[in-house]
């Protein structure tokens, strides 16, 4: 068997599990399923199920004592007495989820603490040596939250290298990002993309209920033909930096705003050709949101640069230091988009305002 492809298999079944937690929590998405985290940042019933579920799944099935989890979410804020009853609440979620998926029947149900070592699992610094599985269990949480697109994202690194991405978008159409289109002509709803390295990129239903097909980014040449997809936050990309770079490149189509890692796994198949994401100055990009996604475009053979063309460098622990922003297209776009956020970005004010021109 090849390298990758067990954990493949372990990963698949893992995210596919959160992928039915998180559905049935945003489909009964109440206000009381919310509650605000020391940083402010909307979190959810689902965000820590999504977390124990997958961490409990993929410990259970991988060799014992060399598991390493670097994973958004702590259970800090589940230790105050206060969240007993959301604790009870991810508890139960959990135990159920399992049941109904039926894919694991050999489990007893979880405990509270088991739980809670579940999602702590995730606090690993990661580093450039050994093997780190690295976990957003929701990314896109206001996506999630508005009932849009979201992603549960699952990678691994290997010395400091990603080998293997799944990403699970539950309300991510099958065939393209036409959410509207889809419901409309009852397409399927729900792509679940799978990639290890040297094995390519696939694409399949979220529910299972046909086999992953090969998929391949966007082949456009031309900038003019290119479509771009960036972040549906203004306040999470500088949308009007952006607004700038694709008026350089002389991109016609106006830009398709969708929350999360679903922007890898659509740029994978070829649904946009451009992903731009320029964080307002001062935030730091956490390694979660983007190793699944990476090795979901890359196996699809596309390219993942920061602003000054250089490879994301995975193995420096929880965060990821860029030069400024990240763009992902084909290998014959990027240096064409590449000197574009050049000519965009020396022409800014300091503190990231773009110049007149390019607004
Ligand atoms: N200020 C700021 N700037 C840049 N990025 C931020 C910022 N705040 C949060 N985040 C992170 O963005 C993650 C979701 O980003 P997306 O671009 O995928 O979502 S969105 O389209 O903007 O909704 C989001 O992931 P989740 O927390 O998993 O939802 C955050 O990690
Ligand atoms: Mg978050
Ligand atoms: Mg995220
Ligand atoms: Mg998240």
């Amino acid at each position: 068997m090849t390298k990758y492809a067990k954990d493949l298999e372990v990963a698949v079944t893992a995210v596919r599990l959160a992928c039915r937690l998180c559905t049935t929590v945003q489909s009964r998405l109440l206000a009381k399923e919310t509650q605000s985290k020391s940083d402010e940042s909307p979190v959810t019933v689902a965000d820590y199920g999504s977390q124990a579920l997958i961490s409990w799944a993929l410990e259970r099935a991988l060799p014992k004592g060399t598991f390493s989890m670097v994973a958004e979410e702590d259970s800090d804020d589940l230790q105050a007495e206060s969240a007993g009853p959301m604790l009870a609440r991810i508890t139960e979620l959990v135990n159920e989820t399992i049941k109904a998926d039926g894919s694991i029947t050999d489990a007893e149900p979880l405990s509270q603490e088991e739980i809670v070592i579940a999602i702590d699992r995730g606090r690993s610094p990661g580093g450039p040596e050994g093997r780190h599985w690295v976990l957003d269990p929701i990314d896109g949480t206001k996506g999630f939250v508005r009932g849009d697109q979201y992603a549960v994202a699952l990678g691994l690194l290997d010395g400091g290298e990603v080998v293997l991405g799944v990403l699970g978008c539950p309300n991510l159409p099958l065939a393209s990002m036409d959410v509207e289109a889809a419901r409309k002509k009852g397409e399927p709803v729900g792509s679940l993309f799978a990639a290890y390295k040297g094995a390519g990129t696939t694409v399949e239903p979220i529910d299972g209920s046909s086999p992953p097909t090969k998929v391949r980014v966007s082949s456009v040449e031309d900038p003019a033909w290119a479509s771009f997809c960036e972040s549906f936050e203004k306040k999470h990309s500088d949308q009007e930096l952006t607004g700038g770079i694709a008026q350089v490149l002389g991109v016609t189509a106006p830009p398709c705003r969708i929350d999360s890692q679903a922007k890898y796994g659509a740029m994978a198949r070829g649904d946009a050709a451009i992903y731009l994401r320029f964080p307002h100055a001062g935030y730091r990009e956490k390694i979660w949101d983007h190793v699944a996604g990476c090795c979901v475009i890359e196996e699809a053979g596309g390219v993942v640069r920061d602003a000054g063309g250089n490879k994301l460098d995975f193995s420096k622990g929880r965060f990821l230091d860029l030069d400024r922003g990240i763009i992902a297209t084909n290998a014959r776009l990027m240096p064409v988009v590449l000197a574009a956020v050049q000519t965009v970005v020396k022409g800014q004010q300091p503190h990231g305002t773009p110049a007149k021109a390019h607004a």
